[in-house]
């Protein structure tokens, strides 16, 4: 069993390469939902929707959320009718949204993430970190938004200083995944919004310390290849660099998966990471991803 720690783009790419590389449902994937939220009556859990599309290999992978192909008429409608919503949600995409809702009302998010898995034919086990309720606050130069507010209307542009956010526990399963893995993969996701929310789940960092962890840097020389980590690792005066990516996961970390942009950085990383595995990490077509993916796994030892 290989367990797979995720956000909603770093890390779907990865797992495009990987459910090549190894049986899927030899896969656990354990996904971020710290940016939850209800939107237009319907709850949207962003990354764990990205990840079931990804599995199902429907996901829009232009802009790593949303169904291909799907159509737009209710979102445009809803506009027309003064009612625009935030996410540009497609039709199909909300049909999924709007079962999810139905499903965690009854059963909870777990068992509707189970469901909803079953029914796209996934063979991986796709596990919310947390059924909690949670919240994000994204503090900046023009005061305390939402992550959503931040991301989508302010297009990430705000200078950050700081984020909040809520504490939860983990879902069922979640600990157990970790502890019965041969090996955990934190995909190259915003350390700081979608991996440290998982790790900051009680007893998450004691499980990846008997097992062995191998983390892929979503960031390459002095920059993130997409989004605002950069930004909020700053705002916590983390190093905007692989090295900073290790040293928010060193407790646990048995390898580092890094670019081969920061070869310079390799003996740095060492004296923190046992192992430091230098590739072409930059994922833009299916054979990059199954390669990256091929890499990690011939890591485990
Ligand atoms: C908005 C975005 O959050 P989310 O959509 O949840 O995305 P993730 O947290 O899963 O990943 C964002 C993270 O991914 C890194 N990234 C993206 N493509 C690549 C790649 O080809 N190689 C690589 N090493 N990293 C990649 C990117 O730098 C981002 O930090 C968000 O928070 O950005
Ligand atoms: O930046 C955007 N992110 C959109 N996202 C992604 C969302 O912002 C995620 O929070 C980020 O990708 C970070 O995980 C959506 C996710 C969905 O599940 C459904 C619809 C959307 C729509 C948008 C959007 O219009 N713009
Ligand atoms: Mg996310």
């Amino acid at each position: 069993m290989i367990t797979v720690l995720s956000g909603g783009t770093g890390t779907p790419k990865l797992l495009q390469g990987l459910k090549e590389v190894v049986d899927p449902k030899d896969l656990t994937i354990i996904v971020n939902t710290l940016e939850n939220d209800y939107f237009s009556g319907v709850y949207v859990s962003a990354d764990i929707d990205t990840v079931l599309y990804t599995m199902a290999d429907i996901i829009n992978d232009e802009f790593w959320y949303g169904v291909k192909n799907d159509t737009f008429i209710t979102h445009n409608r809803l506009e027309e009718l003064g009612c625009s919503e935030l996410l540009r949600i497609g039709d199909i995409d909300r049909a999924t949204k709007i079962q999810k809702t139905q499903l965690m009302e009854k059963y909870g998010l777990g068992k509707a993430c189970e469901i909803q898995a079953k029914n796209m034919n996934i063979q991986s086990k796709i596990i919310p970190m947390s059924e909690e309720d949670s919240d994000i606050k994204i503090i900046t130069d023009i005061g305390e938004l939402e992550f959503h507010d931040f991301l989508i209307k302010h297009q990430s542009e705000p200078e950050v200083s700081d984020l909040k956010f809520s504490k939860v526990s983990p879902t069922e399963g979640v600990i157990e995944a970790i502890e019965n893995s041969e090996a955990v993969i934190i995909g190259p996701s915003n350390p700081i919004t979608s991996i440290s929310p998982i790790l900051s789940l009680d007893g998450v960092c004691d499980a990846l310390k008997d097992t062995y962890v191998v983390a892929v840097s979503p960031i390459v020389g002095s920059d993130s290849v997409s989004g605002p980590a950069n930004k909020f690792m700053k705002a916590l005066n983390i190093d905007v660099s692989s090295y900073g990516v290790a040293s928010i996961y060193e407790d646990f970390l048995d390898t580092i998966v890094i670019d081969v942009q920061d070869n310079d950085k390799k003996d740095e990383i060492n004296q923190i990471v046992n192992k430091v595995i230098i590739t072409n990490t930059i994922m833009n077509n299916l054979d990059a991803k199954k390669n990256l993916a091929e890499i990690i796994i011939d890591s485990i030892p």
